[in-house]
């Protein structure tokens, strides 16, 4: 295992503290939450169950046995724990780098507490150095990225690439990201726009980071 990996393993296992008993669990995607899963596979027992936010992710749960709810049966989701491409020191996330935006802020919307899970390498000062992902209808792809580059970003097509929802993603380079939840709000205005990959109206409530020093939790 790389160390940076073994900085995920730590900051996935310490979310199981947020994890109560009896409750179902929202779960995020990518390679930091990958270890949360097989960490949460240690207390399956005492949870009712799990809501995912992608294919992937459904499949490894299934795969330790986890039993995972169509989001549409359930009102309640206590905590959703997810990892991020980028943090800033409010939280507030650039997320999408594995292409589960959407259903990740479905979930996170929906999820009382939202704890974000990642190695000290996604903190940063200003979002932006991550291109940011955004989902979008497919007939819209061309009169989107004319838009981006009007806000001064470099969309990239993410070609090849298709969306759980069957939609595609546009990778914005040297956007100059100074008030997330203003542009978030702005892009979410965009028709052909599913899902922005910034979450910063809705920022995570916890961030637990691995550090080379242990455990760094932040909250707001
Ligand atoms: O679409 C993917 C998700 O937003 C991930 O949470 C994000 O890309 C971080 O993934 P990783 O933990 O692999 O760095």
């Amino acid at each position: 295992m790389t160390p940076q990996d073994q900085l995920k393993q730590q900051a996935a296992q310490a979310a199981l503290e947020y994890v109560p008993a009896g409750s179902i669990v929202g779960v995020g995607t990518g390679s930091t939450v990958n270890f949360f899963i097989d960490a949460l596979a240690g207390i399956k027992n005492q949870i009712e169950g799990a809501v995912s936010s992608s294919e992937a992710s459904t499949k490894r749960l299934r795969a330790h046995g986890i039993e995972v709810l169509d989001l549409n049966a359930v009102s309640d989701v206590p905590v959703y724990v997810d990892g991020a491409d980028e943090t800033n020191a409010h939280l507030q996330l650039i997320k999408g780098g594995g292409g589960a935006l959407t259903r990740e802020k479905i979930i996170a919307q929906l999820a009382k507490k939202f704890v974000c899970v990642a190695d000290e390498s996604k903190m940063v000062q200003r979002l932006g150095k991550f291109p940011l992902p955004i989902e979008v209808i497919p007939m819209a792809r061309s009169m989107i990225a004319r838009e981006l580059v009007k806000l001064g970003g470099q969309p990239v097509y993410r070609d090849g690439f298709v969306t759980d929802n069957g939609n595609q993603i546009l990778d914005v380079h040297n956007l100059e990201i100074m008030e997330p939840a203003k542009l978030e709000a702005e892009l979410n205005n965009l028709p052909g726009i599913v899902t922005v990959g910034l979450f910063a109206i809705r920022p995570a409530d916890v961030l637990i980071l691995g550090t080379a020093n242990g455990i760094r939790t932040l909250t707001i």
